[in-house]
């Protein structure tokens, strides 16, 4: 990712970001924590961390609050050094706020004083009424009086955020705030906990191990990986123009085959894929990526694949293809369409689809130079 320039790190109309890191390196011994990371929190968004573990994600959470010191680089928050060479500004003093997978709420408090922990710099009658609004905003204002043992696993989690805003944080940190819910009661905290940063406006960074959380709750999507980011971008763009290989396989499920683009006509061992407009003079080898929701199967004797192995997930069934190569292509089929084991089938790319191009390991969307052939050609031929 490129350095932000000080621009970057103001809103257009000049409020500073919530949070940034630039070139904000932690290293433990020999290993890397994160490296050089620039990252830039603009006030009101709600970023998702993710990557595999050991990326560098809950070390760039400890810095942001600062229960870490960097090695090297600068943090803000609302445009204050908090860390650079020479200050270090103490986790208290920072108006970030932080959430943790287990809520840590201190179990001998009621509910109304784990909110009202962090607000001893207000007078008493202001604390009361920050912890009734917030309580209410969490809806929990009818347990108030509660001990964190007499709540459900969702309940203290809305103590957890209620706790987290109650002194009104420049940014809220989010450390797998939901993973220790169980499946059907994640979706509706994840729900109500989104819907509680938006209503207050709130700035979070929210870290998860769970491709489908980060991109349906992240305005914006940060994937890590050895310490440094791979992509930020919107969740669109991170599932459906990865900038790296490694980001087409860690978000979602993605196939790699082999292809060629000529006279901007993109084919691989199933045939035709695509058109790629703006690449009619080019005659290069590349990878494609394809998404088994981009892949369509059509029984077809004379056909030289196979489905190898179907998986049933529910709504859908995952169909294992195997080319005529040895590779494989996966497919995503309605719950209705089961072909078995052993079927051969036609494989083409669903219509509309832009599939993402590699060269090495990067995306590329424009021709290189050197793909460019002598003699120019017309603009593509459409596909039918
Ligand atoms: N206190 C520490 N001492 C030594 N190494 C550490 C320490 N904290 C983190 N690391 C190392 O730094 C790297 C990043 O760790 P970090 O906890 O930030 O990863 P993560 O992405 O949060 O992983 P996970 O998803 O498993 O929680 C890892 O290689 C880890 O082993």
């Amino acid at each position: 990712m490129t350095r932000p320039t000080t621009e970057a790190r103001l809103l257009a109309d000049g409020v500073p970001a919530a949070l940034s890191l630039e070139g904000v390196t932690r290293h433990y011994g020999r290993s890397v924590g994160v490296d050089a990371l620039d990252l830039t929190v603009t006030a009101g968004e709600l970023v998702t961390l993710i990557g595999p573990s050991g990326c560098g994600k809950s070390t760039t959470l400890r810095l942001a609050v600062g229960l870490e010191r960097p090695d090297a680089g600068i943090i803000r928050v609302a445009g204050k050094v908090m860390a650079d060479g020479r200050r270090f500004v103490e986790p208290e003093q920072r108006r970030v706020g932080l959430v943790f997978q287990d809520h840590a709420l201190f179990p001998h408090l009621t509910v109304a004083r784990n909110v009202e922990f962090g607000l001893d710099r207000l007078g008493r009658s202001e604390r009361r009424t920050r912890v009734g609004e917030v309580l209410d905003l969490v809806r929990l204002s009818h347990l108030a009086h509660r001990y964190p043992h007499e709540l459900s696993g969702g309940e203290q989690q809305r103590v957890a955020l209620a706790r987290a805003l109650a002194p009104r944080p420049a940014v809220v940190l989010l450390d797998e705030p939901f993973s220790s819910l169980d499946e059907s009661l994640r979706a509706q905290v994840r729900r109500d906990t989104v819907a509680t940063l938006r209503e207050t406006g709130t700035t979070g960074v929210l870290v998860t191990h769970d491709q489908t959380e980060a991109l349906s709750v992240g305005s914006r999507v940060v994937v890590m990986r050895d310490g440094v980011i791979e992509q930020a971008d919107t969740p669109e763009k991170v599932f459906e123009q990865p900038a790296t290989r490694f980001v087409a396989s860690f978000m979602g499920d993605a196939d790699f085959l082999p292809a060629h683009v000529h006279r901007a006509l993109l084919t691989c061992e199933i045939g035709i894929v695509s058109t790629v407009p703006g690449w009619a003079n080019s005659d290069l080898d590349v990878e494609v990526v394809l998404r088994p929701h981009e892949v369509a199967l059509r029984p077809d004797p004379n056909a030289s694949a196979q489905v190898s192995a179907i998986e049933y997930h529910g709504a859908f069934v995952l169909h294992h293809v195997r080319l005529a190569s040895g590779r494989t292509l996966r497919s995503w089929q309605p719950h209705t369409v089961r072909h078995p084991v052993g079927t051969a089938v036609a494989v083409s790319v669903t219509a509309g689809t832009t599939p993402t191009l590699l060269l090495g390991d990067k995306a590329i969307t424009s021709p290189p130079p050197s793909s460019s052939l002598a003699r120019p050609s017309s603009e593509p031929l459409p596909l039918r």
